[in-house]
């Protein structure tokens, strides 16, 4: 009998099944230009459907992205002694396949920087000042981004003031929760392939993200995929792998604008496969509230079309804070589903022949 052991890199990395070309999402892609009059009905119809959607027109300049790649692909291609003088992320600073404290364990690197406003933390591991000038432009870039997105969720919602969400996450002085991550995966290593033509390392595991949105930027290297929304808690997904686009951005809903949409719209499922030739790279803003700031459905979602005498639409979640949700979050597996504690039991149905 012939045992196929894994090599020794990969050993607490699990595997999938290799992207395939039917896999690839096809014409189907939500895409939202975000110049286009009707804009904000694209975006909520996107963010209802699949929780995710690509942007284009969003007027952010290449030199904005690219100086960006360039000092993240500059710093992943330094010594591994130089990368780990910024390490542990603990949770910031340079991590090497371990993702998070619960033992998920991934194929690629990271940095992960903490913003403090409008630009990185001073207090963040910035590995150099030109890392983090490119690092502060690029934060302005996708906090005008997320401000425009939650404007247009707000609007497209029926929701008033138009900033209700957006400044909760880019307001002028909300000591708000945002996140600079580069990630960098390496190609599968070519020993893997020999062995399991058809399976790839899993790059960063399933998981939803905690916060409201989160922006996505990649290189040209595949490997992204979204679980397709069926019944993706019931663990009934269908994988599809989003094409990668470096002139453009993905936009992901994340639990907390779940729950503030009062489950309208839907924190998307996502994972990363490893290629099995080329390096990715990729740059991802998540946007969170204040620690304090209370989640829970905007008043005026649980109360639109209610009628005289008719009862409101009751909120489906427990309430929690923010800060709440990150500690559980950061106890939690990468895969677990971090909402399912907080969902508020449907009330009984009343017997009719009681
Ligand atoms: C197992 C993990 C790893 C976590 C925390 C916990 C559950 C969710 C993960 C993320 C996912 C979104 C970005 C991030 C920065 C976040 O806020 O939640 C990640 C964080 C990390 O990579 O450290
Ligand atoms: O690298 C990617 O494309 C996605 C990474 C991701 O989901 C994350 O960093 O939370």
């Amino acid at each position: 009998m012939v045992v196929l052991a894994k090599p020794a890199a990969l050993e607490q990395i699990s595997l999938v099944r290799s992207p395939s070309v039917e896999d690839n999402f096809g014409a189907g892609l939500p895409v939202v230009d975000l110049a286009a009059d009707g804009a904000a009905g694209e975006v909520v119809r996107a963010c209802e459907r699949f929780g995710f959607f690509k942007v284009v027109s969003h007027g952010v300049g290449e030199g904005v992205v690219g100086r960006l790649e360039a000092e993240a692909v500059r710093f992943f291609a330094s010594p591994q002694a130089a990368k780990d003088a910024h390490g542990p992320a603990s949770p910031f600073g340079y991590g090497s396949k371990r993702i998070g404290r619960n033992g998920d364990m991934g194929w690629l690197e990271y940095l992960l920087l903490a913003i403090d406003g409008a630009s990185l933390s001073r207090s963040s591991p910035a590995p150099s000042s030109s890392l983090r000038d490119a690092a502060n432009k690029y934060v302005g870039a996708m906090r005008g981004m997320a401000r425009t997105v939650l404007e247009m969720v707000a609007e497209g919602l029926g929701v008033a003031p138009r900033g209700a969400l957006a400044d909760m996450v880019v307001g002028d002085g909300a000591a708000s929760d945002q996140i600079l991550r580069l990630n960098h995966y390496p190609p599968c290593p070519p020993l893997l392939q020999n062995l399991m033509p058809n399976c790839s390392p899993t790059g960063f595991g399933e998981h939803t993200d905690p916060q409201l949105i989160s922006i996505l930027h990649s290189n040209s290297t595949s490997g992204l995929q979204v679980a397709l929304h069926h019944d993706a808690d019931a663990g009934d997904h269908q994988w599809v792998t989003v094409p990668p686009d470096p002139a453009s951005f993905l936009v992901i809903v994340g639990d907390s604008l779940q729950v503030m949409t009062n489950g309208r719209m839907r924190s998307v499922r996502h994972r990363v496969v490893a290629n099995k030739l080329k390096s990715r790279v990729s740059m991802i803003y998540f946007g969170g509230p204040p620690l304090e700031q209370r989640i829970a459905p905007l008043r005026q979602l649980l109360v639109a079309g209610v009628g005289d005498g008719e009862e409101e639409e009751q909120s489906r979640y427990e309430e929690f804070t923010w800060g709440e949700y990150k500690k559980a979050a950061y106890l939690s597996r990468l895969s677990d589903n971090r909402l399912a504690p907080f969902h508020r039991q449907p009330p009984p149905v009343a017997n009719p022949l009681a």
